[in-house]
């Protein structure tokens, strides 16, 4: 299961993993202090076809000594007379990936690690075609910072805005543009200027208020690991790398304590533990804990990993928590702290990205996977955006590679954070019940909000009845008990008195 963003059903696992994995080999303490000091900064490189991604990846690793000796020396042998600067076709590095690429959607993005010195870091590769914008969203949905590549000579494309703006939407909120192969319109600070002017403007649109750009050349590697400023004296600012080592790593300990429950164990009858991966904030013995949906409460009286006692769990953290009472939990169910507890409703307005060729159609039920839960949802786009104007219009459907805002109506309780709260249960995959496709990932941006204890839409209609029928509905207790078990949207005029009878009765 991936700890953090949409990527359950894709190759995010082997990131993810490497970060629980050198986690849980220290005791609670020491493993908070590891994860302030050198968590790996996640970063997804993204730019159109051809602006020089492969090479940008290939000269990071290069660089920063990740690429080992046999590779090094096969690079070299391989990439032949390709460039006439004489130097290694990096993109080379990379070419191992084509062939992932080709097999799907598990394991469409591929993660490499590099280090400095002061930090380690994991890059998302994805690829830059438009029919690839999922894997984008994926890649972006586990990443701190996003590095966009454009070209010099063709500065700002739709396909730069549409990542830009997925990797918005994703969470993403520090960018580095990336103006490469500078050496080719012969390092004219002028044409830096403009079209790190041009991207300042889309930033603001978007909300986004940290970026930095960097004139660069992967190919010779100049603004990448090392300075240019032999090329570029005009550029007084940081390196690439320079900016990876001061970014912020998010942090998924900004809410309260999230365990959704993967399992529960039983080895004997002594023993009952529930087990996942703690999903944001920390716990430990003694803390009081509420189990959502049931509401129920308990005291933690142990933590345990398979070989530990441990005196606290913190988020990537693989445990299981054994409570001081008995209490009815199942899979799917989380476990939560008494604070900062997650919202629990059966509407939450959500935006996705359709991920299949058959889009996201309106009204259709699909199942909803999160975590470790799994839902029966209707699913109603209400906006999609324009990537020509980056303005949201109103949309009924979504066709594949669509970034839209929907209204989601469960069948059940569903609980979640805010995405912008916390990645891991904010973040959902849509699967189709009839194909089994995962046709969307998205995020949670809020619960519906309610006007006097009513979702806004459900009040608009209850609002355009006849005042009298309007106010005896409201006033009705059978109808505040159950208004999130009636879907009021489908109520006319008509029906409304047969509701009303109904829930009297
Ligand atoms: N002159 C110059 N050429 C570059 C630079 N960066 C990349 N290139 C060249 O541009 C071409 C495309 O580079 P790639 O790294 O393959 O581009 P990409 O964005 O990874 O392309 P896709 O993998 O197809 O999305 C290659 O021929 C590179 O050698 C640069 O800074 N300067």
């Amino acid at each position: 299961m991936s700890s953090t963003g949409f990527a359950q059903s894709a190759s995010s696992d082997a990131a993810s993993n490497a970060t629980t994995a050198e986690i849980t080999a220290f005791p609670a303490s020491d493993a908070q202090r590891h994860l302030r000091d050198t968590r790996p900064l996640r970063l997804i490189t993204c730019g159109s076809v051809d602006d020089g991604k492969s090479t940008l990846i290939g000269r990071l690793l290069w660089d920063t000594k990740a690429v080992k000796e046999d590779q090094a020396v096969t690079l070299r042998r391989d990439s032949g007379q390709q460039n006439d600067l004489g130097l290694p076709d990096f993109a080379l590095l990379l070419d191992g990936l084509q062939a992932e690429r080709e097999q799907g959607i598990t394991i469409d993005v591929a993660y490499r690690y590099f280090s400095t010195d002061k930090r380690s870091f994991i890059v998302a590769d994805t690829p830059g075609h438009e029919q690839y914008t999922r894997n984008m969203a994926t890649g972006a949905s586990t990443a701190d910072l996003a590095v966009l590549l454009v070209d010099a000579r063709a500065g700002l494309l739709e396909q730069t805005r549409r990542h830009a703006t997925i990797a918005t939407l994703m969470g993403i909120r520090q960018f580095v543009l990336a103006i490469n192969k500078i050496d080719l319109v012969g390092y004219d600070q002028a044409r830096f200027d403009a079209i790190a002017r041009e991207f300042r403007e889309l930033a603001v649109s978007l909300g986004v208020r940290q970026i930095t750009a960097i004139p660069m050349s992967a190919l010779k590697g100049e603004n990448v690991v090392l300075d240019g400023r032999a090329s570029m004296p005009w550029y007084e600012g940081p390196t690439l790398v320079e900016v990876l080592e001061q970014a912020t790593v998010r942090s998924g300990q900004t809410v309260g304590f999230r365990l959704p429950v993967q399992r529960v164990s039983r080895p004997g009858e002594s023993f009952r533990g529930y087990q996942g991966t703690v999903a944001g904030g920390s716990v430990k013995p003694g803390d009081s804990v509420v189990i959502l949906p049931s509401g129920m409460v308990a005291n933690v009286a142990k933590i345990v990993t398979f070989d530990l006692v441990r005196n606290a769990a913190v988020s990537g953290d693989a445990v299981t928590l054994v409570l001081d009472r008995q209490v009815d939990i199942s899979r799917g169910d989380m476990i939560v702290s008494l604070e900062g507890q997650p919202q629990m409703g059966l509407h939450f307005d959500a935006q996705l990205v359709a991920l299949q060729a058959e889009g996201i159609q309106p009204n259709k039920r699909y199942w909803l996977k999160s975590g470790t839960r799994r839902q029966r949802v209707t699913v109603q786009p209400v906006q999609k955006l324009d990537l020509q104007s980056g303005k949201w219009v109103a949309a009924e459907a979504l066709a594949m590679n669509a970034i839209g805002k929907v209204h989601l109506a469960f069948d059940e309780q569903a609980i979640f954070d805010a995405y912008e709260a916390n990645r891991a249960t904010g973040a959902f995959i849509l699967i189709d019940p009839d194909t089994n496709n995962t046709v969307a990932g998205g995020m949670i941006t809020a619960k519906r909000s309610s006007l006097g204890g009513l979702h806004q839409e459900d009040a608009r209609v209850i609002l355009s009845l006849p005042a009298d029928l309007a106010e005896e509905i409201l006033a009705s207790a059978a109808f505040a008990a159950r208004r999130e078990e009636v879907d009021i949207r489908r109520v006319t005029a008509a029906k409304a008195a047969a509701l009303l009878g109904d829930l009297d009765g």
